[in-house]
């Protein structure tokens, strides 16, 4: 039903085998002398297009500083992030707006809606921004399937924690990016909204060839995705093609300590 509404005018496989994103020997140190962090140490891994990973570890692994270099929103100490053909370090303030604004969404925690825009406004808003028209037919489809219609009106303020999320989700969503970025999409949703927001990340890539990356803790959430990447002690250390939620858990378990590989490829 849902892939109907897509109106896809390319499919999902006319971009296999390319990469969405990309990291090489990624390295990120927080602070410096007695105080230093060493949050990723060096890090290769690529996102294939099309494809929807989920990003696990144990707290404080180096999950959340992989998305924000991975999607521009900090910069690598040491080594390469690319968006599709594009190395970030190339890019000047100007150019690193407009390509996060062109063909990125986010679903962050971190980026809050603004308070005295309307839930409508707020989703609407990137796309005004870039100057572009919002394709009505897309917002309606993303508006219904995320069931925030009645709430369009309402401030953040008015909406609970899991709509405010929906929102988010719908905002990301509605420029229909190249790649998603997801921070713990579905940390505040009950069981419910989770399943919808994950549907319709699950329906962006099937169905049209986005490609999503999500951080999560939840292996019911990991079991969604094509791929399960597992980072430790800020390396990358094992990964699941379409993992069940209990694959994923009991590679959780043994994670503690775990070090090794520090590679991985597009898929
Ligand atoms: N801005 C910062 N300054 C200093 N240290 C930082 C900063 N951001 C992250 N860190 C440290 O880097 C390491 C990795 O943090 P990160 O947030 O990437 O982990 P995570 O796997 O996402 O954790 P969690 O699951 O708890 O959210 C942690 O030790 C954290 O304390």
């Amino acid at each position: 039903m849902f892939g109907n509404l897509f109106g896809m005018t390319h499919a999902a496989s006319d971009k296999a085998q390319q990469v969405a994103a990309r990291a090489d020997g990624l390295t990120k140190t927080y602070g410096s002398g007695d105080t230093v962090v060493h949050a990723l140490r060096g890090v290769s891994i690529g996102f294939q297009t099309g494809q929807f990973t989920a990003i696990m570890g144990p707290s404080g692994s180096g999950k959340s500083t992989l998305m924000h270099c991975l999607a521009g929103l900090d910069t690598a100490s040491e080594g390469s992030v690319r968006i599709g053909d594009v190395e970030l370090a190339g890019l000047n303030d100007k150019e690193m707006t407009k390509l996060r604004r062109d063909r990125i969404g986010f679903v962050f925690q971190a980026f809050n809606l603004v308070p005295t825009l309307t839930a409508e406004e707020n989703i609407t808003l990137p796309q005004g921004i870039a100057g572009r028209k919002v394709d009505e037919d897309w917002f309606s489809t993303v508006v219904d399937r995320l069931g925030i219609r009645d709430r369009l009106a309402h401030r953040p303020s008015e909406l609970s924690g899991g709509q405010q999320q929906r929102v988010a989700c719908a905002r990301a969503l509605v420029g229909r990016p190249d790649i998603i970025f997801g921070d713990e999409p579905t940390g505040n949703l009950d069981s419910r909204s989770s399943g919808e927001v994950l549907d319709i990340l699950r329906a962006a890539t099937d169905e049209f060839g986005q490609t999503v990356v999500i951080v999560t803790h939840d292996p019911r959430a990991a079991a969604y995705a094509d791929r399960v990447v597992f980072l430790a002690d800020g390396q990358f250390v094992q990964e699941l093609f379409s993992p069940s939620a209990d694959d994923v858990f009991e590679v959780m378990k043994n994670l503690d300590g775990a070090g090794g590989s520090t590679s991985a490829g597009a898929q």
